[in-house]
């Protein structure tokens, strides 16, 4: 931890320590990207694609836990959701989310990527490395990864991995988090706000289509200004707000047609856990059942659904003894657990 820096009358009086990091380059040389990752990420990102733009008929899937906190559990989920792509990969699109980043409503604990101990310490440089592993060796098993785009350094270290982005209920109206969405190569999902308004959303996704300029650092730390083309792959999640659920049928018409009036490609993805299922992990199965519903009813604007699924199923508080943590329990919001993952995902095209 480096103490070094300046101090005067008006700057960093609340700041206690500068501390460096590993380089984007410096990752990226000790963890390229493999072969088969590349393959995972160009195909998935394609295949995304024209699921948005209505080129391919099948649903696109984002499931997997509300965050990781632990490698090997991250990957026994993995292995699992990987065999059960392959196998419906004819109905479905199953990308499995990878969420390191948590943006919190207060305090609370920020993610593997920040706190990969689980104990205030904040190991970013070690949880960059843990991240890059782990993302690796998920696209290594041929399954596609998503994540949530929060901190304004992290895609130069971690981008060439992901096949889809997020773009959370609390930043969706952020310009920093815009203007980032539309130099992102993969398609981008924008929630919208906590206060369930939907125009935060489509005016995002209007946002990051169009080119930007932006403070950022190349690979080798460089502080630079990036210019962006702009992101034509920008779409809606629902997930719900204080008044209530937004996945039904009402509320995806009228982000088509929002998204529509924007000249933006009317693709809605349903997130069935957050705000629609009041953070209760057993009513995901509604929405979901709910979404499918509207699909069969030749809902054309609905192409993704959203899961918040772990091994095991609901949720448990960081103990102050990390051995008394539980085997594939989400750390954050409730979750489904495997079995009943299964049985939804299969239950699709019925
Ligand atoms: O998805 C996760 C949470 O809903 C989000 O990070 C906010 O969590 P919090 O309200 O527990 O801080
Ligand atoms: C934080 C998340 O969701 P939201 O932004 O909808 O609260 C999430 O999906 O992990």
């Amino acid at each position: 931890m480096s103490s070094d820096f300046h101090q005067s009358a008006t700057e960093n009086l609340h700041v206690s320590a500068f501390e460096t990091v590993i380089t984007p380059r410096q990752l990226k040389e000790a963890l390229p990207l493999t072969p088969m990752a590349e393959r995972t990420v160009s195909q998935a990102r394609a295949a995304i694609r024209n699921i948005l733009h209505g080129r391919d008929p099948r649903l696109l899937v984002i499931a997997g836990p509300c965050s990781i906190h632990d490698f090997g559990q991250a990957l026994a989920y993995a292995e699992k959701l990987a065999a059960l792509r392959e196998e419906l990969s004819g109905e479905m699109e199953i990308v499995m989310r990878v969420y390191v980043d948590k943006p919190r409503t207060t305090v609370g604990w920020r993610g593997y990527l920040t706190d990969p101990h689980l104990n205030g310490a904040y190991d970013f440089g070690g949880g960059l490395k843990l991240t890059r592993e782990l993302m690796l060796q998920i696209n290594d098993l041929g399954l596609p990864v998503a994540t949530e785009l929060l901190d304004p350094f992290v895609p130069q270290y971690l981008f060439d991995l992901l096949s889809w982005v997020c773009i959370g209920a609390r930043t969706a109206e952020s310009q920093t988090h815009r203007v980032m969405a539309s130099a992102v190569s993969a398609p981008v999902g924008f929630k919208n706000g906590t206060g369930g308004s939907l125009k935060i959303a489509v005016d995002a996704a209007v946002a990051a289509r169009s080119p930007h300029a932006f403070f950022t650092i190349t690979d080798d730390a460089q502080a630079c200004i990036v210019h962006t083309r702009g992101n034509p792959d920008g779409h809606v999640v629902l997930r719900g707000g204080s008044a209530g659920p937004n996945y039904q049928a009402d509320s995806v018409a009228e982000a088509a047609r929002l998204l529509e009036l924007a000249h933006l490609t009317p693709a809605v993805v349903v997130d069935c856990s957050h705000a629609n299922s009041g953070s209760d992990h057993t009513r995901q199965h509604l929405v979901w059942q709910d979404a499918l519903a509207q699909r069969r009813s030749g809902s054309p604007a609905l192409r993704g659904v959203m899961l918040e699924s772990h091994l095991n199923p609901g949720k448990q508080s960081i103990p102050a003894d990390l051995t008394d943590l539980q085997y594939g329990v989400s750390v954050t919001d409730a979750c489904i657990g495997w079995e009943e993952t299964e049985t939804l995902l299969r239950s699709a095209g019925t």
